[in-house]
């Protein structure tokens, strides 16, 4: 059974159509990302998941529990961290976290929470009061909060938009952990670096549309772009050589060449062509396409 289960889902405001009928099938202990521009409609697919916003078709389960008809029993095995700030501001950390557990009708959570906050590297705030918190502290909370009832599923929206170095690090360590366990995390970022690093598969949403949807490493391979960039010092480029040029003028003056290659495997031949010619390289370089490439491709491919 998939632990997030996504068919078919639409979503109007007005005139506009913010989704467009999405399904995806997100399967337990995966570490998902969900990409796409501003607007795309990454946080209302989540609001939808989180129960807060309801479909205009479609329907949404986790763990088999659909979040409209069994609210209850799908937003406990749910753990989701917003955007947006919003706490009451005179509560401390502890008791703020307290009561999000008596939310989900837990007693005695406290050793978690503890566990919880020394993960966060949110301990030595405990007893002070939220409105008190730096924005990087309250965002520690948000995530906290999100935690709480050890939820199988956590769904993250860009929780490291503006954050420090230091937060996004000691989230990342501890997601990773707790997805290492068997958490499922969906996590939504502007950070594409950061969803090539932890996401095992990813989404591409655009205008409401699944628009690319595979392994991280696939949709990474999907872009054959990766370069090996020679400059000789003797010799000249041999014309078995010269379809791989990506830049034509490169052919007529100088001496440094931008080859096409599609693996690593292809590297080797090309150095035994150049030895073979009398070539010889003063400097190489190997370029590889990343997960931005592929994302700006298939956003320009979709327009
Ligand atoms: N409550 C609302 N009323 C009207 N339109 C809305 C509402 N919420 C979102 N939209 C519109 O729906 C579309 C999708 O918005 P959404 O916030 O889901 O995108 P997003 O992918 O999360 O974007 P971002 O990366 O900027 O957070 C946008 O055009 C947005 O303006």
């Amino acid at each position: 059974m998939a632990a997030l289960q996504i068919v078919n889902v639409e979503k109007r405001y007005k005139s506009l159509q913010a989704l467009g009928g999405v399904s995806l099938s997100i399967e337990e202990g995966e570490f998902f990302g969900l990409l796409g521009p501003n607007g795309a409609g990454k946080t209302t697919l989540i609001s939808i998941i989180a129960g807060l916003t309801q479909a205009n078709a479609g329907s949404v389960s986790i763990h088999g529990y659909d979040v409209v008809r069994d609210y209850r029993a799908a937003r406990g095995r749910l753990g989701v961290v917003p955007q947006e700030l919003v706490f009451d501001p005179f509560f401390t950390v502890r008791e703020t976290l307290c009561m999000q557990s008596g939310y989900f009708g837990l007693k005695n959570n406290d050793q978690w929470i503890d566990e919880v906050m020394a993960n966060l590297d949110l301990t030595n705030k405990a007893d002070v009061n939220m409105r008190a918190l730096s924005g990087g502290m309250k965002r520690r909370v948000l995530v906290a909060q999100a935690l709480v009832h050890k939820p199988p599923v956590i769904v993250l929206d860009e929780p490291t938009a503006g954050v420090d170095v230091e937060l996004r690090q000691t989230l990342w360590k501890f997601i990773s952990r707790l997805n290492r366990e068997g958490h499922t995390i969906v996590l939504t970022t502007h950070y594409l670096e950061e969803a090539e690093a932890l996401c095992n598969r990813i989404a591409m949403l655009k205008a409401g549309k699944v628009v690319a949807l595979d392994s991280t490493s696939n949709l990474v391979k999907r872009i054959s772009n990766s370069q090996l960039i020679v400059r000789l010092a003797r010799g000249a480029l041999p014309d078995a050589l010269k379809p791989l040029v990506s830049h034509p003028d490169e052919l007529v003056s100088g001496n440094k060449y931008t080859l096409r290659i599609n693996a690593y495997n292809d590297v080797e031949p090309i150095l035994a062509a150049l030895r073979e010619s009398g070539a010889v390289i003063d400097d190489m370089q190997l370029q590889q396409a990343d997960l931005e490439d592929v994302f700006i491709q298939i956003m320009e491919g979709e327009k």
